[in-house]
């Protein structure tokens, strides 16, 4: 039997059971507001969004070239050129038989034609044209309603607003939409050693990376943060802090102070003010992670070790906020990939090594860890781009070793 990881306590929750307690413990706050297109970007849809038009819209040609009837056309036959369609600029008269349109990209299909031939194998001449090919009817329209009709949904309520979705809300004509109030998340960090990054260090003290890092994952996910700085190891001043984040945000996110140290005060007060709904999950890095709620918002406490912190604002918060905030969340992504170097574990905790997957030179997915991973080890997270996801009763593995591996979402710089 391999030894157990130092850490490790029996009974301890994995992420997965403790995401399901968070989810649990609360009803998304939905909030609803009005915005125009523009400002729309990285907002979630409070609506489902339905199109109003067939798209699309008309029978249109997909090449610049001539609308023909295809019945009529022979390899090398003239047929006579009656007019242009353009988009925005429709030919509408009637084609004689024996005749064919000059057409561009996105023109309405003239009446009566039915098929459109690339210009490319086509020779005009003066009022006339041949073609190359044959065709048959259909080829190179694009059908009224054959990507959509008109009232299918086309976007979900909850669902993130990027970039395709900003084209899929203009193409179907929304200038303005309804989207939710984004979650207020209050931040602070604790601890007497911390020093803003940009002012110089006295003995024994390190800058406040935590804060920076995880305002940056809140953000992107869409929160307004409050930043409430760096608390020292005081218990007024813990309690202080608590008392304002809690009066001004949805969430309260700290940083620091939820393991056993003597300094360690967000427990004490968490106590006084609210309710833990657990505390310390088998999870590394990130074992103290800490929820609860407080008289008025929630509360995630996040450990002091910088890549605890981040890595359990990504499995932990990141997702609670999406739930509490009315985001469909997207199951993570999870790939095999084979591993090239050893990894040191021991059964006790699900841990999130940090990793680098690439394709070697036969496509196949491979992955390597950062190297050491320490929890302190910040740029262990700077360099990888994904997590390799260990199983809490395995042990260390070997090169050569299946394992799983989780890409990074956007937040973090994502493939
Ligand atoms: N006796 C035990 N000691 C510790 C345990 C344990 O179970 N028993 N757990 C360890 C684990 S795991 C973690 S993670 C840390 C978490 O501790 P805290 O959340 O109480 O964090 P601190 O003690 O305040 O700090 C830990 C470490 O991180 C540095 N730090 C803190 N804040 C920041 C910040 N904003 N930016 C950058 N670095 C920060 C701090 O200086 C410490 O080095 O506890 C272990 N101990
Ligand atoms: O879990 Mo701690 O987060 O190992 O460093």
């Amino acid at each position: 039997m391999a030894q157990q990881d130092c850490c490790s306590q029996p009974g301890l929750m994995l992420p997965a059971a403790a995401l399901e307690k968070m989810y649990g413990a609360c009803e998304p706050l939905i909030q609803v507001e009005e915005v125009a297109l523009e400002e729309a970007v990285g907002r979630v849809l409070a609506q489902d969004v339905c199109s109003a038009i067939d798209l699309p819209g008309f029978d249109n040609s997909s090449m610049d070239g001539y609308a023909v009837r295809a019945a009529e056309v022979v390899q090398g036959q003239p047929l006579a050129i009656a007019g242009k369609a353009f988009a925005g600029l429709p030919f509408d008269d009637d084609v004689p038989a024996g005749a064919c349109v000059r057409i561009m990209t996105g023109a309405p299909l003239p009446p009566q034609m039915d098929a459109i031939i690339m210009q490319e194998e086509a020779d005009a001449e003066g009022d006339q044209v041949r073609f190359r090919v044959e065709v048959e009817p259909g080829f190179f329209v694009r059908h009224r309603g054959s990507e959509l009709k008109q009232g299918q949904q086309v976007l979900a309520r909850g669902t993130r607003i990027g970039a395709a979705e900003i084209g899929v809300l203009a193409t179907v004509g929304h200038g303005r939409v309804q989207v939710l109030k984004p979650l207020t998340v209050a931040l602070f960090s604790t601890g007497d050693e911390l020093v803003p990054p940009g002012q110089p260090l006295q003995a024994g003290q390190i800058y406040d990376s935590n804060r920076h890092a995880l305002r940056t994952m809140l953000q992107a996910m869409g929160a307004q943060v409050i930043d409430l700085g760096v608390i020292a190891d005081d218990l007024e001043q813990v309690r202080d802090a608590f008392r304002r984040a809690d009066e001004l945000a949805d969430v309260v996110v700290t940083s620091g102070g939820v393991s056993v140290g003597e300094a360690d005060y967000i427990k004490v007060v968490l106590d006084e003010m609210g309710k833990i709904n657990f505390w310390k999950l088998a999870i590394k890095p990130g074992k103290p992670f800490a929820f609860g709620k407080l008289p008025n918002s929630w509360f995630c406490g996040l450990p002091g070790n910088p890549v605890s912190s981040m890595v359990t604002c990504y499995q932990l918060v990141q997702p609670f906020l999406q739930h509490l905030g009315g985001e469909q969340r997207q199951q993570a992504l999870t790939l095999t990939a084979t591993l090239t170097d050893r990894i040191r574990k021991k059964p006790g905790r699900q841990e999130y090594q940090r990793g680098v997957l690439s394709r070697d030179s036969d496509g196949q997915l491979r992955v390597e860890t950062t190297g050491a991973q320490g929890s302190d080890m910040t740029t262990s997270m700077s360099r990888a781009n994904c997590f390799i996801v260990l199983a809490r009763d395995e042990g260390g593995l070997e090169p050569g070793a299946q394992v799983s591996v989780e890409p990074f979402n956007q937040v973090l710089g994502g493939l």
